[in-house]
């Protein structure tokens, strides 16, 4: 049973008087909890101790709220999701975005919501260049077919029943994001803009789904995200997506023939079977980690700018 009170009155027990309102929202994605090691004055809220909030079960996110100062002077007063639910791990769509609406409630005006995802362009190579993806929109096949965390009924009448999704990631954001990488002396190349795919996962896209969603215009694809999107935007909150792109879907132009391979071999021919690439969390997380100190930085610059 939902109930905002008893959940803020649980974190507010944790709080100082200058973290008790929150001005930005941050969702730290798989293995980007660092994020929060920069925070001044900091306060952990274990989700354990917040009725109403489930617990993550995925490797690479905690299980905790940090408040704190970000920035600099006195720093703007944040919160930040150390770990986040996703609807694999078997919360509902409600539990997930649970979270973001009681940073709404608490008083966060803009979030900044990370996320590691794959690549679908090759455009968008992983490695030493186009690291983060500034997300400009998304596709969001769930949402289309009945797997949209707004439906049922409404958590508020004050908020809209048929949230308007065409202006979904505030663009003064967008470009506070690209202002920072500029003066930060981030390579122009690391910080591109795109489209982001969600899936529900827990696993990742085979070749053909994964040419499906490219060809349907997407640049990456995650497991997270777009449930806390729009329960952000319903709230009236100001979004930004920053995904980490840490592997490269693989999506071959053509798959070689398992049928003509074995006539070769019928032929006399000595064959090797194709063996493909595979994803793994683990490669996930290591790149995360690797790159988590930069979005730091970003994330930092963006908030000093607000
Ligand atoms: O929570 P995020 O979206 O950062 O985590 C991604 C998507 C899956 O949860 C996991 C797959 O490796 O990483
Ligand atoms: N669906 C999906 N989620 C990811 N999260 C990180 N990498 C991936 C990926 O390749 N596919």
């Amino acid at each position: 049973m939902v109930n905002f009170e008893a959940s803020i009155n649980a974190i507010k027990a944790f709080l100082p008087d200058k973290l008790q309102h929150p001005r930005v929202g941050i969702v730290c994605g798989s293995g980007l909890s660092g994020l929060a090691d920069e925070f001044k004055d900091i306060v952990i809220v274990p989700y354990k101790e917040i009725p109403g909030f489930a617990s993550s079960t995925v490797p690479g996110h905690k299980s905790a709220f940090a408040f704190g100062l970000l920035g600099n002077g006195e720093g703007v007063p944040v919160v930040a999701m150390l770990g986040r639910f996703h609807p694999y791990e078997g919360h509902s769509l409600s539990s997930v975005v649970y979270p973001i609406r009681v940073m709404a409630k608490l008083g966060v005006k803009d979030i900044i919501i990370t996320n590691a995802a794959g690549s679908l362009n090759p455009a968008i190579p992983v490695g030493t260049s186009k690291f983060f993806v500034v997300v400009q929109d998304h596709l969001a096949l769930p949402n289309l077919t009945g797997m949209n965390p707004l439906l049922g009924p409404q958590t508020s009448f004050d908020l809209p029943r048929f949230l308007p999704l065409s202006d979904a990631y505030s663009p003064s954001l967008r470009r506070l994001a690209f202002l920072a990488a500029h003066r930060l002396q981030l390579k122009d190349s690391a910080l591109a803009e795109g489209v982001y795919a969600w899936v529900s996962g827990p696993s990742y896209e085979t070749p053909a789904e994964g040419r499906f969603l490219r060809q349907a215009g997407a640049d990456v694809v995650g497991m997270s995200t777009i449930p806390e999107v729009l329960a952000a935007k319903e709230e009236g909150l100001n979004v930004m997506v920053l995904s980490l792109v840490t592997n490269f879907v693989v999506i071959p132009d053509t798959y070689r023939s398992i049928k003509d391979e074995v006539k070769a071999e019928l032929a006399g021919k000595k064959v090797e079977l194709p063996v493909a690439q595979v994803v793994s969390h683990e490669e996930v997380l290591t790149i995360g980690k690797e790159k988590a100190g930069v979005l730091m930085k970003i994330v930092e610059n963006i908030v000093d700018s607000l």
